[in-house]
């Protein structure tokens, strides 16, 4: 395959061959900070299949010590494509020199051990073209455009992190980990990712890590064979295989048990399944998503998740704010979820703004959807139609106890103004305005306005 020709805005496609280790890690989420799209293998053959199958703009090769198979692949490399740079990083200078034979503008070595700043100018000057002179330098990545999923509404500077976060990560292949409180947005965060990654036109399998029983969740994971259990009937393809070539979303990852862990790591490291019952192993190729309410840290930290794992799977993790956190969004939520031919009434949207939201969004929404059937006028939500938990919580004092009306929001003008649209009802203005009946009255009076 022949590399492509180098977009600025687009993340550089680098593909690290290196044995798994914090090493690797290491390099790999340095890149990956960096803005490039870091795919990772251990060996030299599945390095091979990778740069065959896919095209990369930059193969970093660790060497280890001797490295025949890596001179071979470096070799091997150069006669599919000449012109794809190699930087090949290797503990002795003896092996640098045996490969001067190969050694070209587009192919470079550095001795262990190496400086981020070395790595940063022997990737520049190997990757150097004329299409992105002094490299592939990171610049904001150009908005994506996304297949339509449902859009993630808000405009606060977390959501805006969020999205430019989603744009650097979803070309990349590498394991992703959506962290959030419950209702935040994770799923479809995920399906963001997918929408805007390269297999978007394969379908995005998920999974519940806490929704399938523990027993089964092996096999729901990675197959099955005929009679490997009490009630294996028949063979059957686990979900990874199912996802081979697209995405797999493994939602609640905290929930996952240890052995599952392990086998999990496996198919990050090597792409390698085992179906229950099977001696036989399948290579896959799917981009894991993974989410969680847990704090994964601190799962590592009590023992319960693999720390190897969470490092495998964190190099491109993010936290998605709570809602209380972006209380600025509540308004546009709102507005999202209301719908067409729906408002909201006075003094509604402080209290939602109020509020702290434990179930985040999908809270926000179901209150709105509640309010909407409970309305008692159609088109508007009144603070009477909020779930009462949500009005008490926010310290609404809208009764009629002498002194605690919200005199602030509810000015002179507009009350007269909404009576006015609704032709002197009292009963509807003030249901609009969010308070009872004796408070219109009570302000009416105040205002000398009142002809009962
Ligand atoms: N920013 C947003 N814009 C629009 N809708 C949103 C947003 N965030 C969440 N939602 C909606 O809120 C609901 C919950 O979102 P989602 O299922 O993605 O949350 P989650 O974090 O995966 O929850 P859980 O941890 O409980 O699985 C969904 O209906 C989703 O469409």
């Amino acid at each position: 395959m022949t590399n492509r020709t180098l977009d600025p805005h687009e993340p550089r496609r680098v593909l690290l061959v290196d044995a798994a280790g914090k090493e690797r890690d290491a390099t790999s989420h340095w890149l990956t900070q960096r803005g490039d799209c870091v795919s990772t293998v251990a060996t030299t053959a599945e390095a091979n299949r990778m740069t065959a199958a896919q095209r990369f703009d930059i193969v970093v090769l660790a060497l280890e010590d001797p490295a025949p198979e890596a001179l071979t692949l470096i070799t091997q490399l150069r006669s599919q494509n000449a012109s794809l740079p190699i930087l090949a990083i290797c503990r002795d200078a003896s092996i640098a020199a045996a490969s001067d034979a190969i050694h070209t503008d587009k192919c470079d070595f550095l001795v262990k051990p190496i400086a981020l700043d070395d790595l940063e100018s022997a990737i520049r000057k190997i990757s150097r073209t004329d299409a992105v002179p002094n490299g592939n330098k990171r610049q904001t990545p150009k908005p994506r455009i996304r297949r339509s999923v449902s859009p993630i509404i808000g405009k606060s500077v977390a959501i805006e992190v969020v999205h430019q976060w989603i744009d650097r990560v979803a070309p990349c292949e590498m394991p992703v980990l959506i962290e959030g409180e419950s209702g935040t947005g994770k799923e479809l965060v995920a399906s963001e990712i997918h929408a805007a990654s390269r297999v978007a036109d394969r379908p995005m399998i998920t999974i519940n890590c806490a929704a399938v029983p523990a027993t089964l969740l092996e096999s729901e994971l990675f197959g099955h064979e005929k009679g490997s259990f009490t009630g294996a009937i028949a063979t059957k393809r686990g979900l990874f295989e199912m996802a081979d070539g697209g995405t797999l979303f493994v939602d609640e990852l905290g929930e996952l048990a240890g052995d599952l862990q392990a086998k999990l790591l496996r198919v990050l490291e090597d792409g390698r399944i085992r179906r229950v019952g099977s001696t036989c192993e399948r290579q896959v190729h799917v981009r894991l998503l993974a989410a969680t309410n847990k704090r994964l840290a601190d799962e590592v930290r009590a023992g319960r998740f693999r720390e190897d794992l969470f490092y495998r799977i964190n190099v491109l993790g993010t936290r998605l704010p709570a809602l209380r956190e972006r209380s600025d969004d509540i308004g546009l939520l709102v507005a999202h979820f209301l719908g067409p031919g729906w408002t909201l009434g006075v003094g509604v949207l402080p209290v939602l703004e109020r509020y702290t939201w434990p179930g985040n969004v999908r809270q926000l929404s179901n209150a709105i959807e509640r309010s909407k059937v409970l309305s008692a006028e159609p088109g508007i939500v009144s603070v009477d139609d909020l779930p009462p938990e949500i009005v008490a919580a926010s310290g609404d004092q809208r009764v009629e106890i002498g002194g605690d009306i919200d005199l602030e929001t509810i000015n002179r003008s507009h009350v007269l103004k909404v009576l006015q649209q609704h032709r002197g009802n009292k009963a509807k203005t003030a249901r609009v305005l969010g308070i009872n009946r004796r408070s219109l009255y009570r302000l009416l009076d105040k205002y000398g306005a009142n002809q009962r």
